[in-house]
């Protein structure tokens, strides 16, 4: 089973000796080459969903399945690797490196899996390519815009060559054209690449650019009637 498959996925959190349940029977898949949307209200579990889509929170009840692989049963080392090889993240605040370069963000998530090869160096200069970067190869965080940053962190994203992209709110801090264009971006950039994709966002104006459409509300997740057009 390539691509991310949640099968009554539930989530509940402990309040002193009360429990709430942030997430209620999810069931998803999202195979490669698709890019999916969630939306939803402000708490209704669309953070809790992506933390356990990205294996950063386990899941109370349920079963995710990563290419294949159920999560349950890897040993935290096991769930580390499969994070760092398998899954690119997409954040609303692009998380950059403050005093490492565009190019050094990528090649220090090389880093975490060995030694850093020229074949890394040539990836990491042609990905900064495509996403527009070419000429900020030496640039520091602090020197790009807000865009540009996020453009470094699709980058970023795409250097391990994951099966899976999670995106939380990738252009919260955009304006509508620059928006636009990363999430077009990121289309592409998945699309080529035959990745699953999963963003979760507020705008509703970036909806068109996506396959399917997911509502989360009280932690539940259903397919939104008002299904976009594939492009
Ligand atoms: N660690 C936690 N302990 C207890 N409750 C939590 C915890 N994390 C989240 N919650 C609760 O679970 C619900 C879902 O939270 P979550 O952050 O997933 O929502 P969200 O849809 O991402 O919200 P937003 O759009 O505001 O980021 C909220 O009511 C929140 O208060």
């Amino acid at each position: 089973m390539k691509g991310i498959h949640f099968e009554n996925v539930s989530k509940h959190y402990k309040e002193g000796d009360r429990t709430f349940t942030a997430l209620s029977n999810v069931s998803i898949s999202v195979k490669p080459g698709e890019f999916v949307a969630v939306i939803g209200p402000s708490g209704s579990g669309k953070s809790t969903f992506l933390s356990i889509a990205g294996a950063l929170l386990q899941p109370s009840e349920g079963n995710v399945i990563i290419n294949g692989t159920q999560l349950s049963d890897l040993k935290p080392k096991e769930l580390s690797k499969l994070r760092l090889e398998q899954i690119g993240f997409i954040l609303q605040t692009s998380n950059l490196v403050p005093y490492l370069t565009v190019l050094d963000q990528l090649l220090v998530v090389k880093k975490m899996k060995g030694s850093i090869t020229n074949e890394d160096k040539q990836l990491a200069k042609e990905l900064l390519e495509e996403v527009g970067l070419g000429e900020k190869l030496k640039k520091y965080p602090d020197q790009l815009s807000g865009g540009e940053r996020q453009r470094t962190a699709i980058a970023r994203a795409l250097i391990n060559d994951p099966n899976i992209i999670l995106a939380d709110e990738p252009t919260a801090s955009l304006d509508t054209q620059r928006a636009f264009e990363i999430v077009e971006l990121m289309k592409s950039g998945l699309k080529s690449r035959n990745k699953a994709a999963i963003m979760v966002t507020h705008d509703e104006r970036l909806l068109k650019y996506c396959d399917k459409v997911y509502k989360m509300v009280d932690g539940n997740l259903t397919l939104s009637e008002e299904q976009s057009a594939v492009q």
